[in-house]
């Protein structure tokens, strides 16, 4: 079967350009009902802008962006360089407050550390501890059951494909499994909704492709909403069931496109040479272009 049949992009279903109404999700993962947009796990920004310092030394960071990220749904954030893709994040994540507007996630003001697994560029582990020790340490935040983490830990492991490393440290595993760990370190908790900010960018291509897989796949699995930070338009087509591109600095939304390719059943080498992928991957590097040069 050639990549043109198994992949069937309705391109344009449910697309919203900046300043249009209420978004038509059909097509795209969990967005029946409203228990989808207010359920657990739902992002919901209202009229949120940001501003760091005060006076005459503010900066307008992101905003206004109004945003629903229905509970399930994989939302990519695509945007220039400094148009406020992760102070959004960080305010998805509760660590900043919103100047004005409101944050809600599955209905209630997030709070940090506990609302969202964060995934950052660079993976933030504590270098002299093990693997598990890291994964321990994030159950134990968790407030996991200790009786409960070799079962829990050997699941992550195995989730993000790191069995038989527990004990190894970290200077002692590559960078592409170091942000393995920071992956199962934020699948620790079990909550709703996974942020990862720009996550593989520091990493080689190869390795950047099989964790996206990854990242693919895991999502698939636990159904947790998932906001993800890039500057990649094909990392953007790859992962996400809408990506929503930014405008310059101070960001708001410039179009906002739902991606209606396969998930879960497709291969990846497959995908990534289908038309309809390359098509769509062209539109979101354009549209990232206008955007920054608007
Ligand atoms: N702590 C801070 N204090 C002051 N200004 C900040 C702070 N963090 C970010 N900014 C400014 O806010 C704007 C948005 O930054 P942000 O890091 O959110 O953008 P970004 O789109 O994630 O950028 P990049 O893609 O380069 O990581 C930029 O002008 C940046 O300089």
């Amino acid at each position: 079967m050639s990549s043109s049949e198994t992949v069937n992009v309705n391109k344009g279903a449910g697309r919203q350009d900046a300043g249009e109404g209420v978004r038509d999700t059909e097509g795209t993962q969990g967005t029946e009902g409203t228990q989808g947009i207010e359920g657990t796990g739902a992002v919901r920004l209202d009229g949120v802008t940001h501003r760091y310092g005060r006076g005459d030394a503010a900066v307008t960071a992101v905003g206004p962006v109004d945003l629903t990220v229905p509970a399930g749904e994989f939302l990519v954030l695509v945007g220039a360089s400094g148009c406020g893709k992760s102070t959004l994040l960080r305010l998805i994540a509760g660590f900043e407050q919103p100047t004005q507007g409101a944050v809600r996630v599955s209905g209630a003001a997030p709070r940090p550390g506990d609302t969202a697994g964060v995934v950052f560029q660079t993976p933030r582990l504590f270098p002299w501890r093990t693997v598990q020790g890291n994964i321990d340490l994030a159950l134990r935040y968790a407030g996991v059951d200790r009786a409960r983490w070799p079962e829990r830990r050997a699941e992550l492991l195995a989730r993000v494909g790191l069995e038989g490393t527990g004990k190894r440290r970290i200077w002692e595993i590559s960078g592409g499994q170091q942000q393995r760990v920071a992956i199962a370190r934020a699948l620790a908790a079990e909550n709703p909704l996974f942020l990862l900010d720009e996550p593989f960018a520091a990493l080689d291509a190869l390795t950047r492709e099989r964790l996206q897989e990854d990242v693919r796949q895991v999502t698939a699995e636990t159904g947790r909403t998932t906001v993800f930070v890039t500057h990649s338009a094909d990392e953007a087509v790859f992962l996400g069931s809408r990506i929503v591109v930014l405008t310059k600095s101070p960001g708001t939304v410039a179009l906002d496109l739902p991606i209606t390719l396969p998930r879960g059943t497709v291969d990846a080498d497959e995908l990534r040479e289908s038309r309809e992928f390359t098509e769509l991957r062209a539109e979101v590097a354009h549209a990232v272009k206008s955007a920054a040069a608007a």
